[in-house]
């Protein structure tokens, strides 16, 4: 299982994150708690290993500042957390995640139309677009088909990413508020949840 650790803000929290497996860590460019700028990402970016994914994560955002944001930071990876048109944000020669609320079937049935190499799905908005710490409910995305683009993220912490990855069967959890204490993050528990996810056998249920 493929893990992602987002709303990094430091170098400590990024390097212990990458050490302990994580495949991707994300950066918020959006209004948020997590929020950081081009040269601070820059900065953590540059301290990790090559093939580990460095996602910036954006909310209505236009393309032109998206690419400025990411020659200056080094991403390899965006992903939109708004209600943007993923096609005008392509050509930009980084993969592009596209989250997606999950309340109702009908939000799943839409994920067949969106037009990006990873669908990320989420909770609903609450305070911020995404972050939130908030779950959905799993059994709308057991049946799709479509899982090795899929990401899986909301809500998700050290006790329940099994349960998740052993219901939708994503290509990767994602997680922010659940490996936070006070709204930091908290070292020992982005290691028991990489630990979790990789360790999860999917046909154990
Ligand atoms: O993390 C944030 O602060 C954030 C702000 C605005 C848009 C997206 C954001 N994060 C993404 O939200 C989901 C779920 O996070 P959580 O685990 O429920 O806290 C995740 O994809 C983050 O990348």
């Amino acid at each position: 299982m493929k893990v992602k650790i987002c709303g990094l803000k430091t170098v400590e929290a990024a390097l212990h994150a990458a050490h302990e497996g994580a495949d991707a860590l994300g950066f918020v460019f959006a209004r948020s708690k997590r929020q950081i700028y081009a040269e601070q990402a820059r900065e953590i970016i540059q301290e990790l290993p090559e093939g580990i994914w460095k996602v910036g994560v954006f909310v209505n955002e236009t393309p032109e500042k998206i690419a400025e944001i990411a020659e200056i930071a080094g991403l390899t990876h965006i992903q939109l957390h708004g209600e943007e048109e993923t096609s005008l944000y392509r050509k930009q020669g980084k993969e592009v995640i596209k989250s997606v609320s999950i309340k109702t079937e009908e939000d799943i049935d839409r994920i067949r139309q969106i037009e990006a190499d990873y669908i990320l799905l989420d909770s609903p908005p609450g305070h911020y677009k995404g972050g939130n710490g908030t779950k959905f409910n799993w059994e709308l995305a057991a049946g799709l088909e479509v899982r090795n683009r899929v990401i899986l993220a909301g809500g998700l912490n050290p006790e329940n990413v099994k349960t998740a990855i052993q219901t939708v069967h994503p290509f990767m959890v994602d997680v922010s508020s659940g490996v936070e204490t006070e709204g930091e993050k908290d070292l020992a528990k982005i290691s028991v949840f990489i630990r979790e996810a990789k360790g999860t056998r999917e046909d154990e249920k």
